[in-house]
């Protein structure tokens, strides 16, 4: 990818879309705003594009794909899409403040419950329930960054128990984090043929609901830290690195 690389970042709400927003210099009262059906897309920095796509896989995938189809017939395809933001951490893997980099985009409850347990939506015979972002991408976003790399599940319902917790752990033993978009906006991507990548700040441990303990502050600050860390590692990614 040369430096002219068109990159989208989708973000569930503005709070995260503003920290990656601050990675980047200029003011972002300044940057172009875009409206596409549905959804706002702000121009950061020169070929950074930030959606604040929404809440959940659905309208985050519908935001996505908005921008991307936009791109598309403008001339100007996103070479990268990016699903980020702030994130459930399973413990002690992924402690609260730090940040992980998926290499398994995995929506975990897109499926059938079953008297002997859940059935992802592939094993009923339809579509997919993982996208695998390319290694080199992932290996040289978590080195930038100094972050583990992981599953990350998409869920619809946040976890708030321990039993469930320990479910999808047992079910997802790679599993660092959970959010509640990375596979939505990855289906958009696939769709498109871009590659995507999901990085999350941990603003909370997945387990019992306890949202006033959330620090969303912290997670806040480590995104922006990390996207400032990331952006020349991302400009200069090409999908030839991948072997
Ligand atoms: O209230 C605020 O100031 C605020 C600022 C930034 C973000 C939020 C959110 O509530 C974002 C919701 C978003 O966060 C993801 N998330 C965070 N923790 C979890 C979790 O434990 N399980 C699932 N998702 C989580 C998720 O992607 C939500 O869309 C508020």
């Amino acid at each position: 990818m040369a430096t002219s690389a068109r990159i989208l970042v989708a973000t569930a709400v503005p709070a995260e879309r503003d920290a990656v927003a601050r990675a980047f210099p200029g003011s972002a009262a300044e940057a172009e705003q875009v409206r596409l059906p549905g959804v706002c897309l702000t121009r950061a920095a020169r070929g950074w594009d930030l959606l604040d796509a929404g809440v959940g896989p659905a309208l985050a995938a519908a935001s996505a794909s908005a921008a991307l189809t936009a791109a598309r017939v403008t001339g100007t395809p996103y070479d990268l899409v990016v699903s980020t933001g702030i994130g459930g951490g399973f413990q002690p893997e992924a402690p609260i403040g730090s940040l992980v980099v998926a290499d398994g985009i995995t929506a975990a409850d897109l499926g059938a419950e079953t008297a002997d347990g859940f059935l992802p939506v592939t094993e009923l015979g339809f579509g997919t329930v993982t996208h695998i972002p390319p290694g080199s991408l992932v290996r040289a976003a978590a080195r930038a960054i100094g972050a583990p790399a992981g599953t990350v599940l998409t869920v619809s319902t946040a976890t708030g128990t321990a039993a469930r917790a320990a479910e999808l752990r047992a079910r997802h033993p790679r599993a660092l984090a959970e959010a509640m978009e990375g596979f939505g906006v990855a289906e958009a991507a696939t769709a498109h043929g871009t590659p995507v990548l999901e990085i999350r700040a941990v603003s909370n441990p997945v387990g019992p609901r306890d949202r006033g303990a959330w620090r969303i502050g912290d997670a806040l600050t480590a995104l922006t830290e990390a996207f400032g860390k990331l952006a020349p590692v991302l400009e200069s990614w090409t999908q030839h690195d991948d072997r």
